[in-house]
């Protein structure tokens, strides 16, 4: 038990419904070591439901069968609340630091999670062997950088779907020219969570050609 771990919100339940229990094992295991390990502040217990792990759970939804790669999963965010929510969809996480890539094995194994892939590398230099259906990431780099490192790894047809903050249309703004050379269609903002979580979560979403 974790004193300053934050109380699992009531709308936790239906972000993860049929998978709440691993969402929770999780939660209470970062909670327990994501500090000491350098994954999460010391701050962020109070908020890691509804901050961190519920805001990731929302998109769950975003995300077809297929193969989903998360670029710089760090504690696991997205890429691993979204694996446990969606064992129906297969997962590369692609992070570069050794000390997060281990976290990320332990955990995965430890949720038991057989949809779980792991590559130890940058997004720009990364080998997959195949492309992606989609893409996901959160607080990796601005718009203006995440998009020409993670196009190439995304199938034509496949999508983009980076978690941003408000500020998401400026940052759309100023990526024009990467938006432009990466041939990107559909170009819209996703926001998740009005009506259930106290916090709206902002989606920058597009078609990849
Ligand atoms: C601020 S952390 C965010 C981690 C996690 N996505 C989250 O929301 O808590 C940024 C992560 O992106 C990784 N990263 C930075 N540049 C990267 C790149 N070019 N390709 C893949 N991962 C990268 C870092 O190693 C780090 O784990």
């Amino acid at each position: 038990m974790i004193d300053d771990l934050e109380a699992e919100p009531p709308y936790a339940a239906a972000v993860f419904g049929k998978t709440l229990d691993a969402a929770r094992a999780y939660t209470a295991h970062l909670a327990e070591h994501g500090e000491t390990l350098g994954l999460i502040g010391p701050l962020e217990r109070e908020r890691l439901w509804s901050r961190h792990v519920v805001n990731c759970g929302l998109v769950a939804p975003l995300l077809n069968p297929g193969l989903v790669g998360d670029i710089g999963s760090g504690a696991g965010l997205p890429g691993l609340v979204l694996a446990l929510a969606r064992p129906d969809v297969q997962f590369v996480l692609i992070e570069p630091m050794e000390r997060r890539v281990e976290w990320l094995a332990a955990e995965t194994e430890r949720l038991g999670l057989a949809n779980v892939r792991i590559v130890r590398d940058r997004a720009e230099d990364a080998f997959l062997g195949e492309r992606l259906d989609q893409v996901t990431a959160r607080a990796v780099s601005s718009l203006s950088k995440l998009i020409p490192i993670t196009a190439p790894l995304v199938r034509s047809g496949g999508e983009m779907l980076f978690m941003k903050g408000r500020r998401v249309q400026d940052e759309i703004d100023a990526a024009a020219k990467a938006i432009r050379k990466a041939r990107l269609s559909d170009i819209r903002v996703e926001t998740l969570g009005t009506g259930v979580a106290p916090e709206e979560t902002f989606v920058f979403r597009a078609t990849v050609d």
